[in-house]
């Protein structure tokens, strides 16, 4: 028999160590390439079965009505599929989320959420997806939820669904909250941002780790020159942290990070931020937390 119930199951946060826009597909939606990096920093959700087929919101998102929470919009979707392949309908599901990541911070937040739901319902109603298949049902709700799936560190392409594992170092990150949401689609439509970067190969990527050590002296972030220009508080976290090494934005922002070697480092830098922002340290994961809780290898059971 399945659990009835899975507690604080972790939703952890992503940064992109790098991200080029390399051109727009007819449908308007940008060709990328990125590093996908998870971090030990997230929300926290807890879900327990109901058996009147109901998925319900426990708790308040200021903002967010439940309908359109991409966890419940994933858990219908997985719900749909249940009948399909099981000829009857699926369980329901009530969802609290402990949320601890800003929304429009470009951490992934939403996405993250809503691929701890899918791994977590996927095992409780023993819906029988695999990995793949769960991946692939997230994707239209949120370009980063099949990363989220897929569960490592990865090297990805195209909206963000063509993934591969890469290796990358194991270090902290201080990450600043600048305290504005930025609006993912905004970055993507302005007229200034730059859609032509010329592809890069994940082995250059690799190579340039392992010469230099340094996880942000490789490429850049296209989203970030727009992003600045129009929010000014993330050009004024750039500016600051970029005084102590490399600091980039993650997604289309707003949020700004930098990498250090040890604790240490980041402890000491994160001892001085301002007091006008928002700042945490968050040390990188290799694997995503749910995976070794419901003991994913491959296929998610
Ligand atoms: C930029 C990233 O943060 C990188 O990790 C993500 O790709 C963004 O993912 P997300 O926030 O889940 O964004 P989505 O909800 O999929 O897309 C929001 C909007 O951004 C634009 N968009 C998004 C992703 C993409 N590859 N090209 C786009 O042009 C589209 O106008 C889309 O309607
Ligand atoms: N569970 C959820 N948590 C956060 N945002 C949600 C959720 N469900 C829906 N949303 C909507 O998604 C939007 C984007 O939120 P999210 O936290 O994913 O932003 P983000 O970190 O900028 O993402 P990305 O890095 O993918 O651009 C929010 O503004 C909100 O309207």
């Amino acid at each position: 028999m399945p659990p009835r119930s899975l507690h604080d199951c972790p939703a952890p946060a992503k940064l992109n160590l790098f991200l080029h826009v390399n051109g727009r597909r007819d449908d308007g939606y940008h060709l990328l390439q990125t590093v996908f990096q998870l971090v030990d920093h997230g929300d926290t959700l807890h879900f327990d079965v109901r058996d009147d087929g109901q998925v319900r919101r426990t708790t308040d998102l200021p903002g967010v009505p439940a309908e359109h929470d991409l966890v419940v919009r994933a858990l219908r979707l997985l719900q749909a599929e249940f009948a399909r392949r099981h000829g009857r309908p699926a369980p329901g599901l009530d969802v609290a989320i402990d949320k601890r990541l800003p929304m429009g911070g470009g951490l992934g937040g939403g996405s993250s959420d809503a691929a701890t739901a899918l791994m977590a319902a996927n095992h409780l109603w023993q819906a029988g997806l695999n990995r793949d298949e769960l991946m692939a049902l997230g994707l239209p709700l949120g370009a980063d939820i099949p990363f989220f799936i897929f569960g490592q560190n990865a090297f990805a392409e195209g909206v963000g669904e063509r993934l591969q594992p890469v290796d990358t170092a194991d270090c902290w990150y201080v990450v600043i909250e600048p305290g504005v949401a930025v609006p993912t689609a905004a970055i993507f439509c302005a007229r200034d941002l730059t859609r032509d970067t010329k592809p890069v190969r994940i082995a250059d990527f690799s190579r340039h780790l392992m010469s230099q050590q340094d996880q942000l002296g490789f490429g850049k972030n296209d989203l970030q020159a727009v992003a600045t220009q129009l929010f000014p508080p993330v050009a004024e976290a750039v500016e600051w942290l970029g005084s102590y090494g490399h600091a980039r934005m993650t997604g289309s922002g707003s949020c700004v990070f930098s990498a250090f070697a040890d604790e240490a480092g980041a402890t000491a830098v994160l001892a001085v931020v301002p007091g006008k922002w928002v700042a945490w340290k968050a040390k990188s994961l290799v694997r995503h937390p749910m995976h070794g809780r419901l003991q994913v290898d491959g296929v998610i059971e």
